[in-house]
């Protein structure tokens, strides 16, 4: 019997869970909420229908995992754990230093109503959280470094877009090259936020807004760009359509750290991405998951649930037995 899905939030990732789920055999696409009119959002997939998230709690018997697909800036501290009360859910939540508080909020919604919410899925937060935890247990002794880019930050773009005044926006994360070579050299540097990446946007006004205040609002926005170098760029719709319309990125996590009795063996772990499309890749992330999430709550378990707590075997569609024969 296939997990049936439900998509809330039609943006990027959104429509990126509806192309991952066809990739998906044991999977199918019940229904796409969105917070518009759902005359105005048209979907790829003829079996299902877009509702308004109004609609959402009647069919709460028709959908096993409901993917929240909402921006972490302002949509997913209040659409996670609302959510949560009716379904099992999976979230992209990225704002690093709210997860904690975010995490209380979901454990409390679906704990309460029995349900398993798994937050901060993706590859950072999410693929590269599993190795930064992998590479620490095994080298307790060491140092970590994450980059990013260049490549462009859906959460850092989804951020600029709920500044008033703007229409459409891009980030750009880009690497600071001899932060990268330092660490490439093995030389273990102590880098500042500020010193390991910079951050360019690509901006589209609406008519009339004050770019001033826009720009400040954006180089000054906690958790997002007020520790880091940031350029903003004013373009038209149409140059934005035209020379940023991808959105692509990638990165990798390293960890350098010894063994021996004297620290005499060095050894570097590595993780590292390269993708095209950085929404299409996440939501394949958060379809595993909602798998996972499906399996665990069926054995019973409820509350929220990070990377860190679903066993690896939940996010495969194959058996233990295909597991063990193939990928063991
Ligand atoms: N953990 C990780 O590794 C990653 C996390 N993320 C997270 O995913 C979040 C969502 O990113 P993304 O999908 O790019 O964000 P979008 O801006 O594309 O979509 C966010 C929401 O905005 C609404 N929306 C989308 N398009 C329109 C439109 N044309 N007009 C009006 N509203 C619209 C949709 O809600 P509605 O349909 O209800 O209107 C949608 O759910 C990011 O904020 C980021 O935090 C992203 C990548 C990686
Ligand atoms: N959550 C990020 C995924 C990665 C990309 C990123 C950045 O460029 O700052 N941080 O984490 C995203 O929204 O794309």
């Amino acid at each position: 019997m296939s997990v049936r899905i439900g998509i809330l939030g039609y943006g990027n990732l959104g429509r990126g869970v509806e192309c991952a789920i066809k990739h998906n055999p044991d999977m199918e696409l019940v229904a796409v909420f969105t917070r518009r009119n759902p005359k105005d959002v048209t979907i790829l997939t003829e079996t299902a229908k877009v509702y308004s998230v109004n609609d959402a709690e009647k069919m709460k018997d028709q959908i096993d995992v409901l993917i929240i697909c909402g921006g972490s800036a302002t949509d997913l501290p209040i659409q996670t754990p609302k959510y949560a009360q009716w379904f099992n859910v999976i979230d992209s939540f990225d704002t690093h230093k709210r997860i904690p508080e975010h995490f209380a909020a979901v454990d409390k919604s679906a704990s309460e109503n029995g349900h398993v919410g798994i937050i901060s899925v993706g590859w950072d937060p999410g693929m590269f959280s599993l190795n930064r935890m992998y590479a620490n247990a095994i080298l307790p002794g060491g140092c970590d470094y994450t980059f990013w880019g260049k490549g462009v930050s859906q959460g850092h773009s989804d951020a600029i877009r709920r500044i008033e005044g703007v229409k459409d926006a891009r980030q750009y994360t880009i690497p600071v090259e001899a932060a990268l070579e330092s660490v490439r050299n093995g030389e273990n540097p102590q880098l500042s936020t500020r010193e390991k990446h910079t951050r360019e946007c690509f901006v589209v006004a609406q008519e009339g807004a004050d770019l001033a205040r826009i720009e400040r609002e954006i180089k000054t926005m906690p958790n997002y760009f007020d520790e880091y170098d940031t350029t903003v760029h004013f373009i038209s719709e149409e140059e934005l359509k035209k020379n940023h319309s991808g959105i692509p990125h990638g990165g990798f996590v390293i960890r350098t750290g010894k063994t021996g009795w004297n620290d005499e063996n060095s050894h570097v772990i590595e993780y590292s991405l390269k993708l095209d499309s950085n929404p299409e890749f996440t939501s394949s992330v958060l379809v595993a998951y909602a798998r996972a999430a499906y399996r665990m709550n069926q054995e019973g378990q409820k509350g929220c649930k990070t990377v860190f707590d679903v066993a690896p075997a939940y996010l495969s569609a194959m058996s233990g037995e295909e597991l063990r024969k193939h990928l063991l």
